[in-house]
C-alpha cells in the first residue's frame, strides 16, 4: 500500500456511551499529510471516537473505512501502521525509559540499531541523562515524554494520539508540534486531541459539537 493511498473515512458516525448518544452524523476524510485536531467540550466524546478509530469501541451507527475498505476487513493491516496513545503513559513505571523503550519497540519488530535509535529518541524528548532511572522516580510530564518518545522511534504512519501534550511543558509542546508537522510532511497522519490552540500552519479541526443529537436524534431513534 503506497502512501498516497493512505486514508480514513469517517461515515454517518454515531456513538453512545451507556444508551447516551453523544454525537451522530458525522462525516470526515483524513488523508495522508493530515493533522486533524478533535475538539469539543469535556465529555463530548472525543475519547470515545479515538477508540472507535483503533477498534476498541464499536461506533452504534455508520462505518469506518481504511483505505476505501471497512476497518473490520482491514484491521491487521491498520494495526500494522498504527501508534496509539491513550489517555495514560501506558509505561511501566517498574522499568526505566529505555527499557520502556526497547519493549515497545520490540512489539513493533523493529529492533534495528535499537540501543542507539532509543537514545537519540530520549534526547529528543528531553530524557537524556535519566535513561537508567526507574520511570516510577520521575514527573508526570517526564513519564509523558516516555510515551511520546516513541514518536521518534515508530515506523507507523498513523499516529492517534488523546491528549498527548498533558502535562507537557510550552518547550514541549512546540518540539511536539514540530514532530507532527515532519511527520505530515512525510506522508503520514496524525489524529490528535488536545484542549491547546496549536499553532501547526497545516492543522485541520474537527468539533464534535457540530454533530450533537437533536431532541429527533435522541427520541426518534438515530438512523
Ligand atoms: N468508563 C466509562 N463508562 C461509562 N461512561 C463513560 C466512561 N467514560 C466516559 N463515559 C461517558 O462518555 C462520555 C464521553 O466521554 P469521553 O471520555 O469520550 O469524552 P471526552 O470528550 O474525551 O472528554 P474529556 O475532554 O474530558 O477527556 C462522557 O460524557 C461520559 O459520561
Amino acid at each position: 500500500m503506497d502512501k498516497q493511498s493512505l486514508s480514513i473515512s469517517l461515515e454517518k458516525l454515531a456513538c453512545q456511551r451507556d444508551e447516551r448518544l453523544l454525537f451522530t452524523g458525522l462525516s470526515a476524510e483524513i488523508q495522508a499529510g493530515d493533522v486533524l485536531q478533535i475538539i469539543g467540550p469535556n465529555g463530548a466524546g472525543k475519547t470515545t471516537l479515538l477508540r472507535c478509530l483503533v477498534s476498541l469501541a464499536e461506533p452504534s451507527a455508520g462505518h469506518i473505512r481504511f483505505c476505501g475498505q471497512r476497518l473490520s476487513k482491514q484491521l491487521f493491516e491498520f494495526r500494522r501502521q498504527l501508534l496509539y496513545l491513550g489517555h495514560l503513559p501506558g509505561i511501566k513505571s517498574a522499568l526505566t525509559p529505555a527499557e520502556n523503550l526497547r519493549w515497545y519497540a520490540g512489539l513493533e519488530g523493529d529492533g534495528d540499531n535499537l540501543d542507539q535509535r532509543v537514545e537519540l529518541a530520549l534526547k529528543e524528548v528531553g530524557l537524556y541523562g535519566y535513561e537508567d532511572q526507574s520511570c516510577f522516580n520521575l514527573s508526570a510530564g517526564q513519564q509523558r515524554r516516555v510515551a511520546l518518545a516513541r514518536l521518534y522511534l515508530s515506523q507507523a504512519k498513523i499516529w492517534i494520539l488523546d491528549e498527548p501534550l498533558t502535562a507537557i511543558d510550552k518547550a514541549g509542546v512546540a518540539k511536539l508540534e514540530q514532530r507532527f508537522a515532519e511527520h505530515s510532511e512525510a506522508g503520514g497522519i496524525v489524529i490528535l486531541t488536545t484542549h491547546q490552540d496549536l499553532k501547526l500552519e497545516s492543522l485541520k479541526r474537527l468539533d464534535l459539537q457540530d454533530y450533537l443529537p437533536t431532541a429527533e436524534h435522541m427520541f426518534g431513534g438515530v438512523e
